[in-house]
């Protein structure tokens, strides 16, 4: 008994590490969180998956959760001392969002964080503060959307411009849903039955994608890396959406990519998979530390058609100019179709960086086009659902470049078509999660478009 209350407070001690890291100094959650469940292999599968959680649903309700703690705190969150602002918040994600762990449990626990950072003033305070929410929790309702779905108000109404209330809500809502991790099956090194197999032998979920020969929702696993599929480079995490870019591209075999923004090298590795071998793809990324991760990749995945490049994709480079059969501009973006699995996107960006993002984004287009070879393909996609950048960016190539759109109905699997908002005939397809066939995919948008001879 001792020893399991003793593992509660190292479980909540992780998370609490996590979330200042995140909250208070600006690191990314998924790149912290996987250092921390790296570093803690040793403890129990339901260990880790309760530190991921209450690490992700922290993040995703946070807004929700702040203002919740305002409600019954006369200290309000903003003057709050940060790690008693971090303890108070997993805290009553637990309370509001997981039955399993007792109310006094939480509370508890909470305190004795507290009293181990040495803040002992404020136990009674922490206690205090948690009692009352986890008394008056079945009260708790929020009438303004934004707040019930813990997105910001300025995004929130940005979302409502741009798709209309009935589907925001749907948006906001599915990013709040858990969803399988989507992994690709690097086909030239082993089939997706063969994949699947290993992956169920090892106690995981994996169910194949209908209408797709490599997709694999996979679930219930511990940690990739303790599973022989990823180690041996047969899976690669890409959503859905993403790994989109790759069959549109379709690229045929001998073809010359350029991927001008490709860390950690998701299409990159799905197009040199598709070539079986021949022609070349050459991912490039802005840094060292951007292109390392393509590097890793790579060595894990034992392509061999496949090169990494440190290149700043605003900067023209004249040895690849006409030289490409197809260019992947798969750009810096404000990545709010993402959300539901980068959590503290929410809380890093800002209306001024989604006009600096769009400005960039043509700043990049501008240069790279030209390394297309004209009959060749131009693919400018982006992780968001916002149209400022996304098909006011796609309108600015087809009015200002050398391109035409190519028409992509005939490319989509069944159904996907209705429910597009961008038109596929110019070339375009935003996928919006939560809504029909997309019920679990990240937000995306894809604009494919061929250089004229
Ligand atoms: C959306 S991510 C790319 C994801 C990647 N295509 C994949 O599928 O894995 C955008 C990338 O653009 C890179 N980036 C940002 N500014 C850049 C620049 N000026 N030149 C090159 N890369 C840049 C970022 O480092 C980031 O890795």
């Amino acid at each position: 008994m001792a020893k399991q209350t003793d593992r509660g407070l190292e479980n909540r001690e992780i998370i609490l590490g996590v979330l200042t890291e995140v909250l208070e100094k600006g690191s990314f959650v998924h790149l912290i969180l996987n250092q921390a469940l790296y570093k803690y292999q040793y403890l129990d599968k339901a260990d880790r998956a309760f530190i991921t959680r209450v690490t992700e649903g922290t993040l995703e309700y946070m807004l929700q959760i702040d203002a919740v703690i305002d409600r019954y705190s006369k200290t309000k969150t903003k003057r709050m001392k940060p790690l008693i602002r971090s303890i108070l918040r997993m805290s009553v994600y637990q309370l509001l969002y997981m039955d399993r762990v007792p109310d006094s449990a939480v509370c508890n626990e909470a305190v004795k964080l507290a009293v181990k950072h040495k803040f002992h003033g404020l136990k009674g305070f922490v206690n205090g503060v948690l009692r009352t929410i986890s008394r008056e929790k079945a009260q708790i309702a929020f009438e303004d959307p934004a707040l019930r779905y813990s997105v910001p108000a300025w995004m929130y109404e940005k979302w409502v411009q741009d798709w209309g209330e009935e589907t925001t809500e749907k948006i906001a809502a599915s990013f709040l849903k858990t969803r399988p991790t989507w992994v690709r099956c690097n086909l030239s090194a082993a089939s997706r039955e063969e994949i699947l197999i290993s992956l169920k032998q090892e106690g995981a979920k994996a169910e194949p994608l209908a209408g797709s020969d490599s997709m694999i929702a996979l679930s219930g696993y511990d940690y990739l890396e303790g599973l022989t599929a990823f180690c041996e480079g047969w899976i690669q995490v890409q959503d859905i959406s993403s790994s989109l870019v790759g069959e549109l591209a379709a690229p045929k075999e001998g073809a010359y990519i350029l991927d001008v923004c490709a860390a950690p090298g998701g299409k990159s590795l799905h197009l040199a998979d598709k070539l079986k071998g021949t022609g070349l793809v050459e991912a490039r990324d802005l840094t060292e530390q951007k292109t390392a991760l393509i590097e890793d990749n790579l060595a894990r995945c034992g392509l061999t058609n496949i090169r990494a490049r440190v290149w700043d994709a605003t900067v023209p480079d004249p040895q690849w100019e006409n030289q490409a059969d197809i260019v992947i501009a798969d750009l810096p973006c404000s990545g709010m179709g993402i959300i539901g699995r980068k959590p503290d996107i929410k809380y890093r960006m800002t209306e001024e960086g989604l006009k600096e993002l769009e400005e960039l984004q043509r700043r990049i287009l501008s240069v790279v086009w030209r390394y297309v070879k004209p009959g060749g393909k131009l693919i400018y996609s982006t992780c968001t659902i916002n149209r400022g950048e996304n098909e006011k960016n796609a309108d600015w190539i087809r009015r200002n470049l050398p391109f035409d759109p190519v028409d992509i109905t005939k490319l989509l699997p069944d159904g996907w078509e209705r429910e597009s908002t961008a038109s596929l005939e110019e070339g375009q397809i935003q996928i919006l999660p939560g809504i029909g066939p997309w019920e679990d995919f990240d937000g995306f948008f894809i604009s494919v478009f061929k250089r004229r001879i």
